[in-house]
C-alpha cells in the first residue's frame, strides 16, 4: 500500500449522526456501536460532545474502561469562548475530562459566524482556534481541526478562510478538516478549493467532512479525496443533522472499488451490510432499501431482460459483485418478468424448470394475468411457490373451500365486536362436505377458525401457523371503496415466516385468499 493512496476514516455516527432527526441512542447503544466500528477497522470514532449532555459524559465514562483494538475514540468540542483564556474555558476542560486520545475542535471559517454568531472579531476567532488548538496538544492529545462553514467561508473571503486553517496549524492541529457544514456546495468547484487548501496548509494533513443537503455527500468527500484529502467524516447510514451526512457505507467502497484507495476497514467490506443494518437495528430504524450498495434492492432484477442479461453474466447489470459487500443478487417477479426471471426465482425456491419451456410460457401468461388483477408476488413468495408447484409440479389442493359466509356485529354502546364464519368444504380423503362454524373478534379471524375446525386432525402441521402480519391496499385510484383490495399476509409457525398475497374488490375474500395460499405453503412441506 502507497502511502498516498491511503485514507482514514473517521466515523461521527455517534455524534454529528445524533444530530440527525429521530436519531437517539442510549449510551449503552453508543458503546455497541463504537464496538461494531472498532471490530470493522473504522480508524476514528467520534464519540460525542462530552459537555452536551448526561449521556455523553457516561458514554466516555463507560468508553474509559473499554479497550479498542483499533479505532481510537475522539471527544467533540469548540473552540474556546471569545476573550477567556483557553485554560479557564470549562468546555475544554471536559473535553479534556474525557480522557480520550483525540480531540476534535470546530471553529468559524466565514465571517458572517465570527461577526454575527460569536460577536466577536476576527483577530480574535483566529486566536480562539490557535489558542484552543495548542492547549490541547501541550494537554498531549492528537487534535483535530474541523474547520466549520469552511467552503462558505472560503467562497465570502478565501484569503481570511485560509488563514483559519494555519491558525489551527500554527496551534499544533495534527489534521485539520473541510467541512461543508451547509451541505450547498458542488463538486467541481469544491475540488479546486480542496487542492488550494491542501497546498497552503502543507504538511498538515487536510480531511473532508461533507453534508447531503444536494444529495451529493459522498460525491463531494470522493472529490475531496481526489483532491489530496486523506481523512473522510462521515456516518453510517448518511445518518446526521438535516438530510444527514456523507454516507460511509457508500463513500468505503466507492473509495475501494471505484477509485482504488485504502483503509484499515478495507479487508472487512464483505460484512458492511450487515454493520449497516444492525447499526440500523439499534437506531430503530427500518434499513434503507435503496441504499447503494448495502440496500435490499442494490441488487434487485424486476425487468426480464435485465434478469436474463445478469443469469449469463451477472457483471452486465450489477456495478460490483454483490458479495464484495455482503449483499446479494435477488430477482423480483412481476408483470415484467421473462421465463428467466421465472426459472432463477423458482431455482432460489428450489424448483428447477426450463425458461425455454412451453410450460414456461403458460406459466408467465398465468402470473402476468394475476398480476394484472391485481396479485403482487414480488412480496409473496410462498404465493409464488404454491403457484409454481401447482403448475409444474401438478400439486393438487388438499383443500377445497365451497363457500363461506361471514356475519360481523359490532355494538357501539358495549365496544362488542363479534364475527362469525359458516365455511363448506371439501377436505382430502373426506367424502362428505363438512360444514363448520366459528367465532372471533374480526371476520378474518372468523374465517380462520371455521377452517381449522373443518380441517379436524388432518393436518397437524398447521397447528401452529400464525398471522403475524397483515397489510392491506387499494389498486385502483378514483373507484373510492369499490376498488380491487390488494391484501399481504406474513404467516409464521414458530421457526420461519412466509408472505402470500391476495387480491379482490371484498377484503374478506382478499385476505381469505392470502390465507389459503399461507395454508397451502405450510401443507407444500407434506
Ligand atoms: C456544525 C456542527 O455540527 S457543530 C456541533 C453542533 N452540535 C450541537 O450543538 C450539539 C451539542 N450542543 C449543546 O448541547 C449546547 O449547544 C452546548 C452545551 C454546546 C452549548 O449550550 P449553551 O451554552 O446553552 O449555548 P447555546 O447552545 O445557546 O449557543 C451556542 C453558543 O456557542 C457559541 N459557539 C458556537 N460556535 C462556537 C465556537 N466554534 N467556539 C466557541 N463558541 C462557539 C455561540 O456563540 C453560542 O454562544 P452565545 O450565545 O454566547 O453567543
Ligand atoms: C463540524 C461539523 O459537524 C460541521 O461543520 O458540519
Amino acid at each position: 500500500m502507497k502511502d498516498a493512496d491511503s485514507i482514514l476514516i473517521y466515523d461521527t455516527t455517534l455524534r454529528d449522526g445524533t444530530q440527525g432527526e429521530g436519531i437517539s441512542f442510549s449510551a449503552e447503544d453508543k458503546i455497541l456501536v463504537a464496538e461494531k466500528l472498532d471490530s470493522f477497522g473504522i480508524d476514528y470514532i467520534e464519540g460525542g460532545w462530552p459537555g452536551s449532555n448526561p449521556r455523553d459524559m457516561v458514554f466516555f465514562d463507560l468508553a474509559k474502561k473499554k479497550t479498542f483494538k483499533h479505532a481510537k475514540i475522539t471527544a467533540f468540542g469548540s473552540t474556546r469562548r471569545a476573550n477567556l483564556k483557553a485554560e479557564d474555558d470549562p468546555q475544554l476542560a471536559t473535553l479534556l475530562e474525557a480522557e480520550t486520545p483525540v480531540v476534535t475542535i470546530f471553529g468559524k471559517t466565514w465571517l458572517l459566524h465570527v461577526t454575527e454568531v460569536l460577536r466577536t472579531t476576527p483577530e480574535e476567532n483566529l486566536a480562539m482556534i490557535e489558542d484552543s488548538v495548542r492547549f490541547l496538544k501541550e494537554a498531549g492529545r492528537e487534535v483535530i481541526y474541523d474547520a466549520e462553514h469552511f467552503f462558505d467561508g472560503f467562497k465570502d473571503n478565501p484569503e481570511y478562510a485560509l488563514k483559519t486553517l494555519k491558525a489551527a496549524a500554527k496551534g499544533g492541529a495534527d489534521w485539520v478538516v473541510l467541512c461543508d457544514t451547509n451541505g450547498g456546495s458542488q463538486v467541481t468547484w469544491l475540488q479546486g478549493v480542496v487542492k488550494q487548501a491542501v497546498e497552503e496548509v502543507s504538511p498538515v494533513p487536510v480531511g473532508m467532512h461533507c453534508h447531503n443537503d444536494c444529495g451529493i455527500g459522498v460525491a463531494l468527500s470522493l472529490a475531496g479525496v481526489e483532491a489530496g484529502a486523506r481523512m473522510v467524516q462521515g456516518t453510517q447510514n448518511g445518518y446526521g443533522e438535516r438530510v444527514g451526512n456523507a454516507n460511509l457505507t457508500t463513500v468505503m467502497p466507492s473509495l475501494c472499488f471505484k477509485l482504488g484507495y485504502h483503509f484499515a476497514a478495507e479487508q472487512n467490506l464483505e460484512k458492511l451490510s450487515r454493520l449497516a443494518h444492525s447499526i440500523d437495528k439499534l437506531a430503530n430504524l427500518v434499513p434503507d432499501s435503496k441504499a447503494p450498495y448495502i440496500g435490499r434492492s442494490a441488487f434487485a432484477h424486476k425487468g426480464g431482460v435485465h434478469a436474463n442479461a445478469a443469469q449469463k453474466v451477472s457483471r452486465s447489470y450489477e456495478h460490483i459483485e454483490p458479495e464484495l459487500v455482503g449483499n446479494r443478487q435477488r430477482i423480483l417477479l412481476s408483470d415484467m418478468a421473462g421465463g428467466s426471471s421465472v426459472a432463477m426465482k423458482a431455482g432460489e425456491l428450489g424448483i428447477e424448470v426450463d425458461p425455454k419451456s412451453s410450460e414456461m410460457r403458460s406459466f408467465i401468461k398465468r402470473l402476468k394475468e394475476r398480476e394484472a388483477r391485481g396479485y403482487e408476488y414480488e412480496n409473496a413468495d410462498a404465493s409464488f411457490q404454491v403457484l409454481l408447484s401447482r403448475h409444474f409440479h401438478g400439486t393438487t389442493d388438499n383443500f377445497k373451500l365451497v363457500s363461506y359466509r361471514t356475519i360481523s356485529e359490532v355494538v357501539r354502546d358495549n365496544h362488542e365486536n363479534i364475527s362469525e364464519a359458516v365455511v363448506k368444504i371439501r377436505v382430502e380423503g373426506e367424502e362428505d362436505i363438512k360444514i363448520t362454524v366459528a367465532e372471533s373478534t374480526g371476520p378474518v379471524g372468523a374465517l380462520d377458525h371455521a377452517m381449522r375446525l373443518a380441517f379436524g386432525a388432518h393436518f397437524p402441521e398447521l397447528r401452529n401457523v400464525q398471522l403475524i402480519d397483515y397489510k392491506v391496499r387499494i389498486l385502483q385510484t378514483g373507484l373510492g371503496t369499490d376498488s380491487v383490495v390488494q391484501v399481504l399476509m406474513l404467516s409464521g409457525d414458530g421457526e420461519k415466516t412466509w408472505w402470500t398475497c391476495g387480491a379482490n374488490p371484498n377484503i374478506i375474500e382478499a385476505s381469505w385468499q392470502a390465507l389459503r395460499d399461507s395454508y397451502r405453503y405450510k401443507l407444500l412441506e407434506r
